[in-house]
Order: C-alpha cells, then structure tokens, then sequence
C-alpha cells in the first residue's frame, strides 16, 4: 500500500471551485459572477488588442532562454513606473528591491517566504475580509496572521474608526498587508483623506505596509488614480512592499506575470534584497516563464502600444461601472425593500452584495447563478444580457 494512503481530499478553494461548479452544471441560464476574471458583454473572455499586437511582434522572434532569478529586467522596470510613478526618484536612485513573480499571488508569497525569512519573528495583519488566498499564502510561508478591522457590515462600507484603532493598538513595526485599490471581496477602499490619515498613523507607529495591487487601472480606469494610496505612503517616506499583477488589467491571467517589489534607503540595500530574493526564487521556480513578460514589456515598451493598453483598461472599467449601475437600477425597479446604493459606491472587479450564505445557495440552487458564498458578485461576469435575470433572482432570495 501507498505511504499516501491516508491524505484526505482538499477542501474546495472558496473561489475557484465555484468556477468548477459553474462548469459542470449543465443549465443554459446559468451565470458565472464568481471568479474575478474580465468578460465582455456577450460574457466572453477578453484578450486585448495591444496583447494580440504585442504577440504578433513577438512571434517567431522570442527564444527559449532562461530568464535571469529576477525575471525580465525590462518588464521589471516598466512595471516599476506604473506603481511608483513614471519620473519616480526612487527608480532613478535604483532604491528598488523588484522581481518579476508568477502574477500577483507569487508576488505575495515570495513577500510572505521573504517576510518569514528576515524578520522569523513577525506577524502580518490582514483586513477582514480580504481575498481568501491571503490567508493561505501566509499560512505557509508560517507567518503567523492576525487581523485588522476593515469592512462596516451595516453600512456596507469601511469600518475606518475601527481600522484606525488597530492600527494604534498594533504594536509597533507592526506588518499590514494592504489592497492598494478595489479591494476584493468589498470593493469599498479607503478616501484620499482615509489614505493620507491611515498613513500618518503607520508613520507614528513605525508600521510596515504590503500593498497587494492586483487591480492597478481597473479599478478606475486610471492606473494613475488607482496608485494614489501607494504615491501617499511614498510620499510620507515609508518604505512598503508591492505586490502587482497584469493577470486582470491586461487580461494575461493564465500567462501568470507579476512583480514583487521592496523599496529600500539606498542603491546597496536594494541590491543585497535582491539578490535575497533570487534566493528565494531559485529553490522555487529558478526563473519565472518568459512569453507573458515579453507582451508585458512589448506593450508598455512602447507608446502606441501603451496607449491603446490604457484605452483598453478604461473601456473593460467604465463597462465594469455601467455594470454597476445596472444591476442597482434594475433591483430598485423590482421595488426591493433592501437599500442596493453600495452596489454603485463600491469599486472594482467586485460587489459585496450583502446576501447570506443561504440567500447564496439560493441563487445557485434554484437560479443557477454562481457567486462566492461571502455574497461577492463578480461584476465582471454581470452583462446586460443576464442583469435582469441576475436583479430578479437577487430580489427573489431577499426580499
Ligand atoms: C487581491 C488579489 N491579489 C492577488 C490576486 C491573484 O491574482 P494573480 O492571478 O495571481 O495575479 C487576486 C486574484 N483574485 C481573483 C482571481 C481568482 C483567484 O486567484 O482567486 C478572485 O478573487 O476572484 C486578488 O484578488
């Protein structure tokens, strides 16, 4: 007999297994607002134009070299201007620690081996509810986890008096995982105003902030916009951490590109960080895939070709946002007692419905709709095809 005879099944992934879920059911009504994974309004998978231009130059052209540890020095440094700014200082000092990951979720695990590496005896804190993968990453790079307030369950927005007072009770040097913008599950991200206060505060107590950005432009529209949180502590003087992803913003999810970034006091520092790392990288992938981080630097190598990225990102965005819209309007229109203003405040790939887990069953049980059992509604996956249907099941289940 086998030595593993006795591993159990696992447990379904609270996100992906609803993909499978939706897969195997055989009802044409059914409607995937689960994963957050971009479709268009026909709900179809989308690869952008600037891709299938970038793939076309690179065709026949890409050899099959390693990359070095540290991936793509080109992607790398492009990456690096979108997060902390074109003409950043900290680019031009070469103060930046970066790598190029396998897309966001890499990025936040090699942080988290690196995290547990350096600093063995610290902690991270993470939001409640943040994406469940968080919780697994840090999990097993055996960083031990505590939590921090964030969502405001009544208003269905940030519970900002809450957070502010973990911050102050955390103790200081204390590490803060944060979602740079649309935070996934709630959509609901902190002001300006919240930022500059939040960043104050992690100054005063001599906090560490992990900013996981896996929806640079998207949120928005504006890539710009949507790294103001990042620009605030960069400004104040912090030294963060940056977790990015192109898997949502340029529709490259399976091509699994990212990048992990530390920004350090000074050239030495960043060069001894990397070179950690790489270390870390080695024993676990040696190098990252190259054909996803061509595209990536093909693109925003080049200005045409970063243009119509931009356009493309605000086009997927704004039909995101008019998306929104919709689905609120339509569940006004069926006079649902329920207040459904968040749907349109909050921002993202996502809406923190509200709904109960059992509200949840419902729509999957009797509506064929398939959503995280949290109540998040992949907004991606809302079309105006299926919005009256969705609007009407959701009245159906709370009403
Ligand atoms: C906050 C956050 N960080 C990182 C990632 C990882 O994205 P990469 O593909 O590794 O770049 C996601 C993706 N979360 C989506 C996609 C499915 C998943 O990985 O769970 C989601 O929550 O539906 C995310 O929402």
């Amino acid at each position: 007999s086998t030595w593993w005879r006795s591993v159990e099944p696992a447990a379904k992934d609270p996100i992906l297994g609803v993909t499978e879920a939706f897969l195997a059911d055989p009802s044409p009504d059914k409607v995937n607002v689960g994963v957050g994974a971009y479709r268009d309004d026909n709900g179809k998978p989308v690869v952008l134009d600037c891709v299938r231009e970038a793939e076309r130059r690179i065709a026949g052209n890409l050899n099959m070299e390693y990359l070095p540890m540290g991936g793509s020095i080109k992607m790398v440094e492009e990456t690096l201007k979108l997060a902390y700014g074109e003409n950043s200082e900290f680019i031009r000092d070469k103060r930046i620690a970066a790598v190029q990951s396998l897309s966001g979720t890499g990025a936040c695990r090699l942080f988290a081996d690196f995290q547990k590496r350096f600093c063995p005896d610290s902690q991270i804190y993470i939001p409640v509810p943040t994406w469940a993968n968080h919780h697994n990453i840090w999990r097993d790079a055996q960083v031990p986890q505590r939590t921090f307030h964030y969502y405001h369950a009544e208003s269905r927005g940030l519970d900002f008096a809450a957070l502010m007072d973990d911050i102050k009770n955390a103790p200081d040097g204390s590490f803060f995982l944060l979602h740079a913008c649309a935070h996934n599950p709630t959509g609901v991200d902190p002001s300006e105003e919240q930022w500059r206060e939040i960043s104050f505060q992690f100054k005063a107590k001599g906090h560490f902030a992990f900013f996981d950005m896996a929806y640079q432009g998207f949120a928005s529209g504006d890539p710009e916009k949507d790294a103001k949180a990042i620009r605030i502590f960069l400004e104040d003087g912090h030294h963060i951490g940056i977790a990015q992803s192109y898997a949502k913003n340029m529709g490259l999810y399976g091509q699994r590109v990212g990048c992990l970034s530390v920004l350090c006091e000074d050239e030495k520092q960043a060069v001894a960080v990397k070179s950690q790392l790489q270390q870390l990288a080695r024993p676990m992938y040696s190098n990252p895939p190259v054909h996803g981080a061509v595209i990536v630097s093909t693109i925003l190598g080049d200005p045409e070709l970063k243009k119509l990225w931009l356009k493309e990102v605000k086009v997927m965005a704004d039909r995101i946002i008019g998306m929104r819209t919709a689905l609120r309007e339509n569940l006004e229109k069926l006079g649902s007692p329920l207040s459904w203003e968040h749907i349109t405040n909050q921002i993202g790939m996502f809406c923190y419905s509200g709904l109960t887990p059992e509200q949840v069953d419902r729509l999957t049980n009797e509506f064929h709709i398939y959503l995280t059992r949290n109540g998040r509604i992949s907004m991606a996956g809302v079309t105006t095809g299926n919005v009256g249907y969705l609007a009407n099941a959701i009245h159906e289940v709370s009403k």
